[in-house]
């Protein structure tokens, strides 16, 4: 192991506070080889794919990356956008958001944003940062329900950088927001204004991305907070049980998920004879392949397909102004209390010049 050769610290050179928002990661292209790329990053990780290498690696790199590169390309197509992936220019363009609304006792913060899998890495925008002599970072997971198989990545790739590294920022995560009132209240607002225009469902599907029921008995806390989250969202916009159901989509494998499973479900619904369904995936705060093509499409076919009349899917927070207030208020709670540096003896004395010329006494 060795460790790079940094520049000595620059004495004077302001110190920086930095918001890192994580999200998942997407290919650079709907195409074949961009797909392969991303999806060989992306489920090598252990967290993600929770079967021991030896037997995994076979199965990963002798069927699956053979086949899923060019069925998965293909839906990426459909939901590109001219600007490209969606999950990337929602997720950007909340940094760029969120960067207005941020300051910390007249320190400004930097707000970047990096991805798990795929680009920019979050290695690269660590390495960014560092550039600009931050010493303290906030890694802000865009999952509001932790998981082993997302928070706890994202927290392995930060501690992965850092094992390079000579001189370290220091660093705060940000573990879940699940039941944080400013989400919640954001999601209520989405749909509020949703049925404003439309008029309300017969039933709210509430779609979370799934993962496999095994996680749930290790101890993965992610099913109970996506029903939290729901619970909450549903109290908040005064719906009974009868009013919605919570679902998991984007079943991988063989094995079982949480349950009950998202297409099925609206399968069941259209053929029992409910006209008319709205969904909405509160787990995913940007759109992206899960919510507009697995949901928005897929889901849609298979309502209609088994009798049902009219399916609505509600879009994703993206660059809701409530959703970017609540981001400012989640990282300004956990920024909170952070020790910044004593200001520089010349700010101090223009300060205090300042305050004399307004009348100040000495
Ligand atoms: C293989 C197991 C998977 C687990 C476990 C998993 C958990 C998980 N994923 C998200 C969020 C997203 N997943 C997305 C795509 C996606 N997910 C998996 C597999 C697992 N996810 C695959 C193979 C893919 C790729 C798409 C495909 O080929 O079908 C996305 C969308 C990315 C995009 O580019 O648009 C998101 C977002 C969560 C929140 C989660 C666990 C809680
Ligand atoms: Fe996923
Ligand atoms: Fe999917």
């Amino acid at each position: 192991m060795s460790f790079r050769s940094e520049p000595a610290h620059t004495h004077g050179a302001p110190e920086a506070t930095a918001v890192l928002l994580c999200n998942l990661g997407t290919p650079d292209a709907p195409t074949a080889p961009a797909l392969r790329r991303y999806l060989a990053e992306f489920l090598a990780d252990p967290r993600v794919v929770e079967i021991p290498a030896f037997a995994w690696k076979p199965i990963l790199h002798g069927i699956i990356l053979r086949t899923r590169p060019t069925k998965s390309a293909a839906k990426y197509a459909s939901i590109w956008m001219p600007e490209g992936s969606p999950l990337r220019v929602w997720t950007e363009k909340q940094a760029k958001l969120l960067r207005g609304y941020l300051g910390e006792r007249g320190q400004p913060v930097a707000v970047d944003f990096a991805m798990r899998y795929g680009q920019p890495s979050i290695a690269s925008r660590l390495d960014a940062l560092k550039a600009r002599n931050t010493t303290r970072v906030l890694i802000l997971p865009l999952y509001p329900q932790y998981s082993g198989t997302t928070t706890a990545s994202v927290v392995d790739a930060v501690h992965s950088w850092a094992r390079g590294v000579r001189r370290l920022p220091e660093f705060r995560f940000v573990n879940q927001y699940h039941d944080h009132p400013m989400y919640i209240d954001a999601l209520a607002q989405r749909i509020a204004h949703h049925w404003m225009v439309h008029g309300r469902p017969d039933r709210l599907v509430m779609s979370f991305h799934g993962v496999p029921r095994r996680t749930l008995t290790l101890g993965d806390p992610y099913h109970c907070q996506c029903h939290k989250t729901a619970r909450l969202l549903a109290d908040r916009l005064g719906l009974d049980e009868s009013q919605y159901k919570v679902t998991f989509q984007s079943r991988f494998g063989r094995a079982e998920w949480l349950q009950p499973y998202t297409e099925p479900t609206l399968h069941e619904l259209g053929k029992a004879g409910v006209k008319r369904v709205d969904a909405i995936c509160p787990g995913f705060v940007s759109d992206c392949l899960e919510t507009l093509e697995e949901i928005a499409m897929e889901g849609r076919q298979a309502f209609l397909n088994a009798g049902g009349q009219e399916f609505r899917y509600i879009p994703c927070l993206n660059d809701q102004h409530e959703w970017i207030a609540a981001l400012a208020a989640i990282a300004q709670q956990h920024l909170a209390g952070w020790p910044v540096p004593a200001a520089e003896p010349a700010a101090l004395k223009a300060q205090r010049e300042r305050a004399l010329a307004l009348g100040a006494k000495s």
